[in-house]
């Protein structure tokens, strides 16, 4: 029976569906439910990672170290994983995450990028952590050269490589292609991982698909909460893979009641492909850029979607969230151009 390693991200990419609001009692909370199911992995921290509250990504809640502390004292039988984006989080940041009782640390880059998590990777070798790779807006790559990037965050030190679908923009065939292109290049004691966003609706098809193309490690979350239209469901995925006799080692029943009981009532706003989130993963652009290019489009009085189709056509990537202002407004004077009114701020 093929067996699978789920990551669940409910507290870390949901973190960005709740503008990073989550409270010291809701991270309780979910992270006790979590617990239940079985999961191997639980990810937290900011949606953008450690260090990630700021002006520019958005202030979280919670002080971060209260925060990781609180999910790993509310999942004892779970390891907690908190996620990197070198040049946010800092070497220091994983140490104090490692006091808090991290275990897992995802380094997480653009997916041409891969140099620049050799440093973090090799300090959270010697800190004794399971080291995981995490290639960002794969979408925008060729396949052959996220196993070129894959092969130095293993000869850094990673002990698994994902293939990160950032913008929800991949259909089945991208995703079998990129995975086996990694499963191929890459030794065969390094695992390679999917991390799905359902902007497509397909993000539990392109889970299964990253499956049977080599993938043991796949992320998922409770009631899909994540950036954009969400993640891979954690429920849902569950109920497919037992359909298809994949052992994901997690409880169905408690993964439906955790979804159902302690994250959906906590949810701002239903997390679908909407007509905003469905332009993300149409139009190629990071999932997280969707709260704020809908509060710059009411702010400048334009439609997000044309804000979003600017910045697929820009390839803008992670880091360069204060382009969503700038096309927001250029979108604003061009069309107070048009109709020779003005620009609301
Ligand atoms: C920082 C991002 O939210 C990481 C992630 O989950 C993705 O790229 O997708
Ligand atoms: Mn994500």
């Amino acid at each position: 029976m093929t067996a699978i390693r789920i990551t669940d991200v409910t507290l870390r990419d949901g973190m960005h569906a709740v503008r990073h609001q989550f409270s010291l009692e809701d991270a309780r909370a979910i992270a006790n439910a979590l617990d239940a199911t079985g999961v191997e992995i639980i990810e937290a921290s900011h949606g953008d990672g450690l260090g990630g509250s700021s002006i520019q990504y958005g202030f979280a809640k919670e002080d971060e170290e209260a925060y990781l502390r609180t999910v790993c004292e509310s999942a004892p039988n779970t390891k907690v994983a908190a996620l990197l984006l070198p040049g946010i989080g800092t070497v220091d940041d994983m140490k104090r995450a490692v006091d808090c009782g991290i275990r897992v640390i995802r380094v997480a880059t653009h997916s041409t990028e891969a140099d620049i998590s050799e440093e973090h990777m090799q300090e959270a070798r010697k800190l004794g952590l399971e080291v995981v790779g995490f290639l960002m807006l794969s979408h925008m790559t060729p396949a052959s050269v996220l196993a070129e990037e894959a092969k130095k965050m293993a000869s850094y030190g990673a002990h698994c490589v994902y293939i990160v679908d950032s913008a929800g923009a991949m259909l089945m065939d991208e995703v079998a292609e990129k995975v086996s292109s990694l499963r191929a290049a890459l030794p065969p004691e390094v695992e390679v991982g999917f991390h799905a966003h359902n902007n497509l609706g397909v993000s539990v098809a392109n889970s299964i698909e990253a499956v049977r193309a080599g993938a043991v490690r796949i992320d998922a979350s409770l009631a899909g909460l994540g950036a954009g239209a969400g993640n891979t469901p954690l429920e849902v995925l569950v109920a497919a893979c037992e359909k298809l006799g994949i052992d994901t080692g997690v409880d169905l029943y408690r993964a439906m009641d955790a979804s159902e009981d302690v994250v959906r009532p906590r949810m701002p706003r239903p997390v679908i492909p909407d007509r905003d989130s469905l332009t993300l993963g149409y139009a190629g652009v990071y999932s997280s850029f969707l709260l704020h290019a809908d509060h710059a489009a009411k702010r400048f009085g334009v439609d997000a979607r044309d804000i979003l189709l600017e910045l697929g056509k820009r390839k803008v990537v992670g880091g360069q969230e204060d382009m969503i202002v700038d096309v927001a407004v250029r979108l604003a004077q061009m069309h107070a151009r048009q109709t020779g009114g003005a620009i609301s701020t």
